[in-house]
């Protein structure tokens, strides 16, 4: 018997509906590309058809990436298809993900179309694609509050028409776990030809339900689980694969279950998705999360001392934690710096190596004891800047004025080379500078509306890392950035989201 669990992976599509959440194509293709060390089967990498931006970002994974399969997303409509086609369709290593609305709420009220519409548009669609490619999944949205009869009657027509994998969302985190299981052994029981294909689920965590409603339809015969990294997607969010991937690794012994998956390399990809999108693990969160290892009370620590698997199922190192170690000091080398990120999972060729070791020379000038994580801080290039990135923060100026106001003054570097001033005031440091950043980078109808300040490391010298999240002409935008010095992370943060909310429109002006 054949024990093997795809996992498919789209935190660059459904992770990227997270509000909030715009991943420009370097960060993608960084992202995919740790997801291929991860051991990700398919990378779902966009939505070719929502923009020129989203297609080439689709394409430049496909042309990263050689171990997974990559598919975009496309509705049953010749246009998306062709906008699949024309991103990937002329790569081996690639594949489509079709999908449209099956339930009665879903097809009455948002589609406007009948059962018979829907499956003829299925099928139709279907068998299109399959001119051009020869992996397709169908996704049967909203397939939990779907009548099982009409699943299958939709299962079948596809199938015929060409669909490999069939995959049954559950798209409003609504299903329960026997209900799912019954959901696929319907599908099963009744739909001529479903033995030809893969089975796939797909759960969202409005109940929080998505874990075991995924772990329990692989008991239905599911073979592939969809989810994203650290559990981000639409709303609530997916399930995070690395949750089922720790799982079905920690209790192989229950579910008898193989996946592709490294797991030494579940830390490093939770951080770097983490970075990128701008939203902070929780402390709590299962497997990945900063308390997930530590033990705080007296007879837990007892129980660790003389054995730690009284109360660890899960080592940190097999998931590739990093315990927090004093590394190096201000006169460590090169080489010593190279072996250090090598212990750590990183390659850094020697090019990527002089840059790193002069930002490490700097900040050893500037910290006293340096972290594993000051180090893999350290990597980072501040948010990855292409070419769409116009803003630099260069340097400000702060004054404190009576009643505990402050005044800034903002130097910000344009693309073209020219400096901006700002000036602004304000109740604290930040405040001050954020408004002079306004008076520099003038977006219209922009609003912070949140800010978090955590440190990497240990100490009171820390590197500060700083999240804001930026709301402009109704859509959300993450912006983050790192830096000893809180204040520099802070105006490099906002800035980063000016970036964002810049590249995704162009009539903005700065005066
Ligand atoms: C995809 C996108 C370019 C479409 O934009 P649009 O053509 O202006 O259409 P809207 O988003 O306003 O509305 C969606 C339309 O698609 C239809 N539709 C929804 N799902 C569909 C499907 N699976 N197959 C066919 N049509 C579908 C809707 O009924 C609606 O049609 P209508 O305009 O006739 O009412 C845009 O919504 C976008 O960029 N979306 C981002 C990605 C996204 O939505 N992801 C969610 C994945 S489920
Ligand atoms: C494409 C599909 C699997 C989807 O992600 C679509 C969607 O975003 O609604 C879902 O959750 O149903």
């Amino acid at each position: 018997m054949n024990n093997r669990i795809y996992l498919f992976d789209t935190t660059l599509r459904d992770g990227e509906q997270t509000p909030g959440v715009n991943l420009n194509q370097d960060e993608k293709v960084e992202i995919a590309l740790r997801l291929e060390k991860l051991g990700i089967d398919i990378i779902e990498a966009g939505f070719a058809a929502a923009s020129p931006g989203d297609a080439a970002a689709v394409r430049a994974v496909a042309k990263a990436v050689t171990k997974p399969l990559v598919v975009s997303l496309a509705r049953t409509n010749k246009e998306d298809i062709d906008a699949v086609i024309n991103a990937i369709g002329d790569f081996d290593n690639t594949g489509i993900h079709i999908f449209i609305a099956t339930s009665p709420i879903h097809r009455e009220r948002k589609l406007g179309m009948t059962k018979e519409q829907v499956l003829e548009k299925a099928a139709e669609s279907v068998a299109y694609a399959a001119k051009h490619f020869s992996h397709i999944e169908f996704s049967c949205e909203d397939a939990t509050r779907t009548e099982l009869e009409f699943l299958s009657e939709v299962a079948e027509k596809v199938i015929e028409a060409g669909a490999t994998v069939l995959n049954f969302p559950d798209t409003v985190g609504y299903t329960t776990p026997t209900e799912y299981i019954k959901l696929f052994e319907y599908v099963k029981a009744n739909t001529p030809g479903i033995e030809k294909v893969r089975l796939s689920c797909h759960c969202h965590d409005d109940l929080g339900l998505a874990l075991i409603n995924s772990i329990s339809s692989i008991g239905a015969g599911v073979t592939q689980v969809e989810g994203c990294i650290n559990g981000i997607g639409e709303r609530a969010g997916n399930v995070a694969l690395e949750e089922v991937a720790a799982l079905l690794e920690t209790r192989k012994d229950y579910y008898g279950k193989e996946t592709g998956i490294n797991l030494v390399e579940i830390a490093r990809t939770s951080k770097l998705v983490s970075r990128l999108t701008g939203i902070a693990i929780p402390p709590n969160k299962a497997v990945v999360g900063g308390n997930a290892y530590s033990h705080s009370s007296g007879i837990h620590q007892d129980g660790v001392i003389k054995d730690k698997s009284t109360y660890e199922i899960l080592k940190p190192e097999t998931i590739g934690f990093t315990e927090t170690k004093l590394v190096m000091g201000k006169l460590s080398g090169r080489n010593a710096l190279k072996k250090r990120f090598e212990k750590l999972g990183y390659t850094v060729g020697d090019e990527q190596l002089k840059e790193i070791f002069s930002k490490y020379k700097n900040l050893a000038d500037r910290k006293k004891e340096i972290f594993d994580e000051d180090i893999i801080a350290l990597l980072e290039t501040q948010p990855s800047k292409d070419q769409s990135y116009i803003y630099n923060f260069k340097d400000f100026s702060l004054h404190i004025l009576p009643d505990n106001q402050y005044r800034a003054f903002v130097n910000i570097v344009h693309q073209d080379g020219s400096v901006i001033e700002g000036i602004g005031e304000g109740n604290g440091p930040i405040d001050a500078i954020y408004k002079g950043i306004d008076t520099a980078i003038s977006i219209p109808d922009t609003e912070l509306i949140d800010y978090k300040i955590n440190s990497i490391s240990k100490g009171k010298d820390s590197i500060g890392e700083v999240f804001v999240k930026v709301r402009s002409k109704g859509s959300l935008y993450q912006g983050r950035a790192i830096n000893v010095d809180i204040i520099v992370a802070s105006a490099d943060a906002y800035i980063d989201a000016i970036n964002r909310i810049s590249a995704h429109s162009e009539d903005y002006s700065t005066i």
